[in-house]
């Protein structure tokens, strides 16, 4: 779980983030959505201990970042996996060798051992032939799994993606949305991505934060999203005529 307590970020006289309060819980697909602009990566960043709130703090499992030594302070970022936008995979390097570069920079684990780590992700990951391939060779919907078997690997306790689905034809983009929101139930991993899609929003979003202007303007789960009459989410959330429909037909349904 990640607690979240009235974080500040500014860059010199910009200030960013004003002030945001929310909890991310485990076994949740938590995602962030909001205008370009509003502050989404900054925030992202700071969950992962990348930049540092000038004020407020974040909680990991109980225990705020700042209360933790510069030793834990590692421990807990190993105890991170990050999916990157466009997959990020090291090009001169196999699939394997992508998913085994974490054991390899922060374990001691010996060479079967890795082995066998990497073997049974791209399996979970539901990719058993690619082993030897380059990144260059396979699709980008086989490039996106090897980034969450590499961002799995090391067995996190935190999941952060940063738009995972970015690129992806829609039918490939709603198989990588499933597949993160099983590893996040069947592991207990507390995961937060960051996305424009919303398809995503529609389909894992059990629990969505709305950032306006650098604020939480809005937050709940998937089905309020069909809701809510906070203007600023239904503009955003609904501004194609493809979503304004399904979301007529949803209230529709319910009444
Ligand atoms: N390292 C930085 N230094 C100075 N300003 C920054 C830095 N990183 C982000 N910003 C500013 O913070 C604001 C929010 O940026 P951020 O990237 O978080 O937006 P976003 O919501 O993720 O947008 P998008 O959806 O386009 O990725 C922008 O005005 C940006 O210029």
């Amino acid at each position: 779980m990640i607690d979240v307590r009235d974080i500040h970020k500014s860059f010199g006289e910009a200030h960013i983030l004003k002030g945001i309060t929310t909890t991310f819980e485990k076994g949740k697909t938590n995602l962030i959505i909001g205008q370009s602009g509003s502050g989404k990566t900054v925030f992202l960043k700071c969950l992962l201990g990348l930049f540092v709130p000038e004020e407020g703090g974040i909680a990991y499992d109980g225990k705020l970042y700042s209360d933790h030594t510069d030793d834990e302070k590692r421990e807990l970022r190993q105890e991170m996996g990050m999916v990157f936008q466009g997959s990020a995979l090291f090009d001169s390097m196999t699939v394997e060798g992508n998913v085994m570069f974490p054991l390899e920079m922060f374990t001691n684990q010996s060479k079967s051992e890795m082995k066998d780590r990497v073997d049974a992700v791209l399996k979970r990951v539901n990719l058993i032939d690619a082993h030897h391939k380059f990144p260059s060779e396979i699709s980008g919907g086989m490039q996106k799994r090897v980034a969450i078997a590499r961002a799995i690997v090391m067995n996190p306790k935190y999941l952060f993606c940063d738009e995972p689905n970015s690129g992806l034809d829609p039918k490939t983009a709603i198989l990588i949305d499933d597949l993160i929101k099983e590893i996040t139930e069947e592991y207990n991993i507390t995961t937060v991505i960051n996305t424009h899609d919303m398809n995503s929003v529609m389909q894992i979003g059990e629990k969505i934060i709305f950032l306006k202007d650098g604020l939480l303007e809005w937050e709940g789960t998937k089905n309020e999203i069909f809701k809510t009459d906070n203007e600023a989410v239904t503009n955003f959330v609904y501004s194609s005529d493809l979503f304004k429909k399904v979301r007529q037909m949803y209230i529709q349904e319910q009444n």
